[in-house]
């Protein structure tokens, strides 16, 4: 028999070494093959259909047949990577892990290094508008948030734009979010020393520049190839904080080794810190398993995402997955709303589609008490949308709640988080002083951030923009980003009047256009004295 001999290398006729870093689980009864020989490209080429479809993953060859319908992803984005290397495109959107979670038997061998040529070439991925970012506009001539929707719009693919920019059924939150931020006007004072103002405040006890944050946005790996590498780079130099999402595409730990390095890079003058967003899956194992992960890599808090037992209707996205699945001559693409019976590990990462195992529908408030056994930490209820929920969040302890409709991406016509604030400042106004409260949605002017102070918010969060920026120009957009913001709210405040966060009080702003709408209980039945 021959046996493994070296590590990592293949001489051609000598063995294939188990155990060598990228190895994969080989099913045992392939074992003995394995040993003597690796797969030839050309043979890998050969199935590149959906009836039998290989794929090769950092250099390994996985029969994923049986999988292409099974994949919450849907069948069309393997299929189209049928016969060739698959690496780039697979981690663009999910950690070299996730090949574990593959069925049992589905890895066939290593791939014979000399053959990678004959291998086919994936199927065309959608041409992106433009290819050099020499080509966009320069980043300063973005002196507005929205100046990085149109840069982004012609670096993305279609799909990738298209996820990050719509929202849930027909949009009508996402518009309720941008819309409510400019129906609340400032009532400014006059005559007030403000030649100097401090911005700056704390988010759970840790200081920050500016009372505004990155919002948690999952797989960046589709807007920037460093991801949320790129994203830390851009706002830790800006002195923000960030909450990072279950579904990013790098690690945890190696988001904050990234974000450790950063500091270090910046003599650890920046006072930014990082807190992690919780799917919580449905498994509690699992659930376990990541919050002890968390914990460990050192984030600060833990954002427990409350808004999304199911995901939305992410209608734009659904368009598009249709007409991929077709153009592969898939004609049944998995049905969104009956997911593959199995249960995976991961984050529910974007796209669309209901991905089992991965949200869990069942969580209570009672929950809470086993997540902060484990954490014991600050936490931070992301999603709250109604005065009773924040008192609720507020009897169970909570350090934060986040005021969001996930940017309109969950529930038709949710409320905005400013319509949610005010039903909490008019019905239960205790919360303020119990706990953190935060809203997100819609953000695109840092001067709107001082209306959410007034009214008695601790910080905002900021997410597409960011995203948008990123994609574009990098962490440097992320920077030129974070700029815009916060020169336009330190001039709000001084226009405004205030030179402190402390002294931004709820008559500075009139709500009344959004008061008029607030929800009301329902009044007695009105008797007529006539
Ligand atoms: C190894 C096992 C795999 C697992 C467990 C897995 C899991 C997932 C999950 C959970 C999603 C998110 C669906 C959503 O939230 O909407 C997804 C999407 C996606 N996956 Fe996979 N995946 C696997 C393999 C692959 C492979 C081999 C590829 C090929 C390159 C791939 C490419 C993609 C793409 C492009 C999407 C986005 C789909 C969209 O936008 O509709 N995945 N996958
Ligand atoms: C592309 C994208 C991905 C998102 N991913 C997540 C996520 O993984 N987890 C989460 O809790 N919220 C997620 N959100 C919601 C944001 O955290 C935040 O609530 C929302 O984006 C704020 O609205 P804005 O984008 O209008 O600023 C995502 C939002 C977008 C746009």
């Amino acid at each position: 028999a021959v046996l493994p001999t070296e590590c990592g290398e293949n001489t051609g006729h000598g063995p294939i070494l188990l155990g060598s870093p990228n190895a994969c689980d080989i099913h045992p009864a392939r074992l003995f093959t394995h040993l003597v020989m690796m797969l030839n490209g050309k043979q890998v080429a050969n199935h590149s259909t959906k009836e039998s479809c290989w794929i090769v993953i950092d250099s390994q060859v996985y029969d994923v047949t049986s999988f292409l319908q099974r994949h919450p992803g849907g069948a069309a984005v393997i299929l189209k990577q049928g016969g060739a290397d698959a690496t780039a495109e697979f981690s663009k959107v999910h950690p070299l892990e996730y090949v574990k979670e593959l069925p049992e038997g589905s890895c066939l061998g290593p791939l014979d290094p000399k053959t990678t040529d004959a291998l086919r070439l994936p199927a065309i991925a959608e041409p992106k508008e433009i290819t050099s970012s020499e080509e966009l506009p320069h980043v300063s001539l973005c002196v507005v948030t929205d100046d990085f929707q149109a840069p982004a719009k012609r670096v993305l693919p279609h799909r990738f734009w298209t996820y990050t920019s719509t929202s849930a059924n027909s949009g009508l939150s996402l518009k309720g979010n941008i819309d409510d931020w400019g129906r609340i006007k400032f009532r400014p004072r006059i005559l007030r020393d403000v030649e100097t103002v401090d911005t700056r405040t704390s988010i759970l006890g840790h200081r920050t520049m500016y009372p505004f944050y990155v919002s948690a946005m999952g797989t960046m790996g589709n807007v920037h190839e460093e991801a949320e590498y790129e994203m830390i780079r851009g706002f830790v130099k800006r002195g923000l904080h960030g909450v990072i999402s279950t579904a990013s595409t790098k690690p945890i730990e190696g988001i904050m080794d990234c974000f450790v390095e950063e500091q270090g890079r910046l003599n650890n003058a920046s006072p930014s810190t990082l807190f992690y967003q919780l799917y919580l899956p449905t498994s509690r194992e699992k659930a376990a398993t990541l919050i002890k992960k968390v914990k460990a890599a050192g984030y600060k808090g833990l954002w427990i995402t409350v808004d999304t037992p199911v995901l939305g209707k992410r209608t734009a996205d659904r368009v598009l997955q249709a007409r991929e699945a077709l153009a592969m001559g898939l004609e049944q693409d998995r049905n969104p709303e009956r997911p593959p019976a199995s249960e995976n590990a991961f984050a529910p990462a974007y796209g669309g589609r209901v991905t089992p195992g991965m949200l869990s529908a069942s969580t209570t408030w009672e929950d809470l008490g086993w997540i902060r056994e484990l954490w014991q930490g600050p936490i931070v209820l992301k999603g709250v949308q109604c005065a009773e929920d924040a008192k609720l969040a507020m009897q169970y302890g909570c350090e934060g709640i986040l005021l969001s409709n996930h940017g309109g991406r969950q529930l038709h016509t949710a409320p905005s988080a400013l319509m949610t604030l005010l039903e909490i400042r008019t019905y239960c106004p205790e919360v303020f002083g119990k706990l953190e409260v935060f809203v997100d949605g819609g953000l695109r002017d840092g001067a709107d951030v001082l209306k959410a102070i007034c009214l008695g918010a601790r910080a905002v969060g900021v997410g597409r923009p960011f995203l948008w920026a990123l994609a574009a120009y990098g962490s440097r957009g992320v920077e030129r980003c974070a700029d815009i913001l916060s020169e336009e709210f330190a001039t709000a405040m001084k226009l405004l009047g205030i030179t402190s966060l402390d002294q931004a009080r709820p008559e500075m702003v009139n709500a009344s256009a959004l008061l008029n709408e607030m929800w009301r209980p329902e009044l007695p039945p009105f008797k007529s004295r006539l």
